[in-house]
């Protein structure tokens, strides 16, 4: 009875919540109890201490409002483990909490701290040639560490494939990665503390490699001798392959599961691979259980990757799951700014904002822009204005104008909302189309260069104060309803990608 209701009440959470926030700290409780009680599993002290601090209050409501005051009592636990506190839920009343004594725990086991004594980092497996395709699905032998692999080892590239410039030193934090940041470097300096598997997740050229890699030169930094192991997904994909074909796939297994951290990249290349799926599976469990720390990052949560197997899905929530979201502007500026220093080029702040308020993509088209105008400087024999960005960037910048056009936002905000482009140009005053309507003008001019003037032309001949007050109100409404809040993200996303 509890459960069904615990069902109804992540109903409320996923509209209240804005998905990220949904994603990363209610998706992951699983959930069991009976009449009088409801135990919330969270899959780590991180998970636990965030949900118990911002989200028990919402959830006993909840619970009591749709069990007529009847809720059953609550319990947040780390795995199996019961290290929090119960919460006695009843209406109106504030939450006492209780301690509660600690059972044995049966899932999260914290990672190892990296062992020494191997070797550097390879990017992959490689098998030495033999005959014939044999095909053992599991591996009797225990795993050795590659460099205790032996003569008939296969011969290991120790390159280093880290990216060094890849630091956290390098990584400028805003709102927008936050929370994945902060995942990284409890991962990167306390191991022990279970974030195992440290999954981030997000849009392309946002930051993910970069603060996996960041982790691993961390490790290393920390221990020169571990073994970090970075690389593709479709690399560990090809590698397979390969040994499939060489007879070496227990030499692939061993190879795999010697490693002190594997950190793999774009794991929803995996996606209707079965065969890599089974063989991942594998690795990543004995991974786990050898307390190993497993890095991974999709472009989307993992749930939602179509074609990944369900076992797959649901381990990779037994560690920690955290997005990265596109950055916002006082962001984009920072990076500008750190990379400019990096190049040890001079980058006056207004043309940094000028960059940032035009390149919204990602920070990889950011970089890219920054770049380019940074080479023409340089051959020019010029400083970096605003005059020679605009001549260096002209058709990036041509681009942009095309594609986030009054007339687009007009439509991709009506497709949106379900309404029509004469609804949004309207005087029509019902909310159904007046919101649409206020949302369509601020990104009008959050996206565009038009004045206030020119965008309440736009809008059927608008006063330019009604395009001021839109603004204002959906910047309200942004900080308070998640709807919109989620609206608008979506919307930017739509447009500037
Ligand atoms: N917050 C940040 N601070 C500094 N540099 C950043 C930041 N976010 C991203 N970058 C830089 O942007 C570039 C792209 O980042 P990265 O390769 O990590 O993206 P990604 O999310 O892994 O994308 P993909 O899914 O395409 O692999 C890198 O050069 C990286 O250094």
């Amino acid at each position: 009875m509890s459960v069904v209701l615990w069902q109804q009440c992540i109903d409320f959470l996923r509209d209240e919540l804005p998905s990220q926030e949904f994603n990363t700290w209610i998706r992951p409780l699983q959930v069991d109890g009976d009449q009088t009680e409801l135990r919330l599993y969270a899959p780590n002290r991180f998970v636990l201490d965030w949900v118990n601090d911002k989200y028990l209050n919402r959830v006993q409501e909840l619970l009591d409002d749709l069990s007529q005051g009847q809720a059953p009592l609550v319990s947040l636990l780390i795995g199996s483990r019961r290290v929090a506190s119960t919460v006695r839920a009843q209406a109106g009343a504030p939450a006492p909490v209780q301690s509660v004594a600690a059972s044995a725990d049966t899932v999260q086991t914290a990672s190892a701290p990296v062992t020494p004594r191997t070797q550097v980092i390879a990017q992959g497996f490689q098998p030495e040639q033999s005959q014939g395709v044999r095909i053992d699905e599991e591996d009797p032998r225990p795993p050795q560490r590659a460099d205790q692999a032996g003569p008939s080892s296969p011969v290991i590239k120790h390159t280093s494939y880290l990216n060094r410039s890849f630091t956290f030193e390098n990584f400028v934090e805003g709102k927008s990665n936050q929370l994945a940041r902060a995942a990284a470097w409890q991962v990167a300096d306390n191991p022990k503390h279970g974030y195992n598997p440290l999954f981030l997740y997000g849009g392309v050229g946002l930051g993910k490699t970069h603060l996996m890699h960041a982790v691993g030169n961390h490790l290393l930094k920390k221990n020169p001798a571990a073994k970090i192991v970075y690389l593709h997904s479709e690399r560990f994909v090809a590698d397979m392959v390969k040994a499939l074909q060489m007879n070496a796939i227990n030499d692939f297994k061993r190879y795999y599961r010697s490693v002190d951290a594997l950190l793999i990249d774009d794991i929803q290349f995996f996606a209707k691979k079965e065969r890599s799926q089974e063989e991942f599976f594998h690795t990543f469990n004995a991974l786990l259980e050898g307390g190993q720390q497993v890095i991974l990052t999709s472009d989307r949560y993992p749930k939602e990757i179509d074609g990944l197997e369900e076992r797959l899905k649901s381990r990779f929530g037994w560690g920690l799951t955290v997005a990265v979201e596109p950055p916002e502007l006082e962001t984009r500026v920072a990076i500008l700014m750190k990379k400019a220093e990096q190049s040890r080029v001079d980058l006056p702040h207004d043309a940094a904002f000028f960059i940032a308020q035009r390149i919204r993509s990602n920070v990889r088209e950011l970089e890219g822009a920054l770049k380019r105008v940074i080479a023409s400087a340089h051959f020019m024999g010029r400083d970096i204005t605003i005059e020679l960005i605009r001549e260096s960037l002209k058709d990036l910048l041509a681009l942009q104008d095309k594609l986030v056009s009054i007339d687009n936002i007009q439509r991709t905000v009506a497709e949106y909302y379900k309404i029509k482009v004469s609804d949004v140009l309207s005087k029509r005053r019902s909310r159904s189309v007046a919101r649409p309507r206020q949302v369509a003008m601020a990104l009008s001019k959050e996206l565009t260069n038009h004045s206030l003037p020119e965008i309440g032309d736009a809008f059927g001949g608008r006063d330019h104060t009604t395009v001021l007050h839109a603004t204002r109100k959906i910047a309200e409404l942004r900080e308070m309803d998640a709807d919109i809040r989620e609206d608008y993200k979506n919307l930017l996303r739509t447009l500037t990608t």
